[in-house]
């Protein structure tokens, strides 16, 4: 018997899919028993790379989620809608559904996990986060004898692309975001991946997988990569880091509790020390370094995005599915609970997310100064009548008439540096204070 599948999206993601199934040999025998049967896109003029018979493909996606003959869904259209709608279409005809969309899935997935649930079909998500790196379904089942205490990663491809070049190269940002578009790995509107959106979209899927609780993505907080600037990277450098774009989701290491009291979630770019794991994460790259009792670490690295990495998760998810119909795991029968207890979503509720103010952490900051004497003990009183103590000073030289301090400071309260640094804005002798970053 075989399935039939209808793919929403022939785009990068959608290309290497249909690619796969077009050279079956040597990939599971399992592939062999799955056919793509309908492609939809949004124009049938576009020239495409894949030969398709043109009966396959059309532009009325409606029609394909609504087809009885249609087993599975993938859709790899992107954005919200009409991906969101579309998928609880297909949910509610009984259809599996796989996804690369992030987007939707950190918004939706509320809604569209309890319609599965109901339904008695799977969403299967691996190619949503971390593209083609197994980091779902290592959460949903290998790690299952574990407490997870802490999630870092480097989730987006197009921004570790950039990060890489500017550090490698000095090349500037615009032109190597248009090479990450070239290169498909960006999103349709890159400002979900330059601004962090894209990451915490990301985390927060894991950390509802790892924390077994759902995430409010407006509690995530989320900050890009636009105000790196190449002495950013450079004074990192010299100061023994590299910078990097964290999605960070952590509980304390003693906490026993699904999901926990409280928990940190965030994205922002951070000073990473050059002999961590995740220092060396580079280009497309992605990586998920996972910290768990007993397991200890362990770290999940590879291809994060572009066509044939992203397909690789798709189409695993397609197999299992294929392989759980095959041996009766799955009923279409909202009656029955013979739904794969590891692969279903089953959250009942929110994960209670601590303020950034409460977060402890270093951080790196640049000042630009008036050339007055005492300025450097002027900003170390400030700094210690909040609390903050510095761990490294650096007057870095004199750039138009002003100098360049840059500091590096010991954990500290987030709430308490950024008193402190309201006070030091309203010094006389501060110009301005461009670059604020937190370090691992
Ligand atoms: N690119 C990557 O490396 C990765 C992407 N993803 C996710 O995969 C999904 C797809 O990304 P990607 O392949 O890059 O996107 P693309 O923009 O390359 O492709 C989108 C495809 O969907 C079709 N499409 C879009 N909107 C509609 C619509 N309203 N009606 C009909 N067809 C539509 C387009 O049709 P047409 O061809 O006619 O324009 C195109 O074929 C996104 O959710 C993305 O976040 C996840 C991991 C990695
Ligand atoms: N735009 C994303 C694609 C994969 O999710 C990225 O750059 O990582
Ligand atoms: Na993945």
């Amino acid at each position: 018997m075989g399935f039939k599948i209808g793919l929403l999206g022939l785009g990068t993601v959608g290309t290497g899919v249909g690619e796969i199934f077009a050279n079956p040999k040597g990939r599971h025998p399992l592939l062999q028993e799955l056919e793509i049967a309908k492609v939809g896109v949004r124009s049938l003029e576009k020239a495409r790379s894949l030969n398709l018979p043109t009966e396959v493909l059309t532009t009325d996606l409606n029609a394909i989620v609504n087809d009885p003959t249609i087993d599975m869904v993938v859709e790899v259209i992107g954005g919200l809608e009409p991906a969101r709608s579309l998928i609880l279409e297909a949910i509610a005809q009984g259809k599996h559904v796989v996804t690369a969309n992030k987007a939707v899935i950190a918004r939706f997935g509320e809604e569209i996990f309890q319609a599965a649930t109901q339904a008695g079909v799977y969403v299967m998500i691996e190619a949503a986060v971390a593209g083609g790196i197994p980091v779902i379904q290592p959460l949903k089942e290998s790690l299952g004898a574990n407490r997870i205490h802490t999630l870092i990663g480097i989730l987006n491809g197009t921004t570790n692309y950039i990060l890489t070049k500017m550090q490698q190269s000095g090349a500037a940002f615009d032109d190597v975001l248009a090479e990450a578009q070239e290169l498909g790995y960006a999103e349709a509107d890159p400002t979900a991946d330059v601004d962090g959106l894209d990451a915490g979209d990301k985390i927060a899927i894991l950390a509802s997988l790892a924390f077994g609780g759902r995430i409010d993505l407006e509690q995530v907080h989320r900050e890009g990569i636009r105000q790196v600037s190449a002495a950013d990277i450079n004074y990192a450098k010299n100061l023994g880091f590299v910078i990097k774009l964290l999605a960070i989701a952590k509980v304390p290491p003693t906490t026993a509790e699904l999901p926990p009291p409280q928990l940190e979630a965030r994205v922002h770019p951070t000073l990473v020390p050059v002999d961590h794991p995740l220092a060396n994460v580079n280009d497309v790259y992605n990586a998920l370094l996972i910290e768990a009792n007993p397991l200890g670490q362990v770290m999940f690295f590879g291809p994060g995005a572009g066509a044939g990495p992203t397909a690789s998760a798709v189409v695993a998810d397609l197999i299992n599915i294929a392989a759980l119909l095959k041996t009766g795991i799955v009923a279409n029968d909202p009656e029955s609970s013979r739904i794969h207890p590891l692969l279903a979503c089953s959250h009942q509720h929110y994960c209670n997310i601590a303020p950034m103010n409460d977060l402890v952490t270093r951080f790196y900051a640049r000042f630009l100064t008036k050339d007055h004497p005492g300025v450097i003990g002027k900003l170390g009183t400030v700094f210690g009548n909040h609390g903050v103590s510095l761990e490294s000073v650096v007057q870095t030289g004199i750039k138009a008439e002003l100098a360049e301090i840059v500091v590096v400071t010991h954990d500290v309260q987030e709430g308490n540096f950024h008193q402190a640094l309201d006070e030091i804005r309203q010094m006389e002798a501060i110009s301005s204070i461009p670059s604020l970053l937190r370090v691992l």
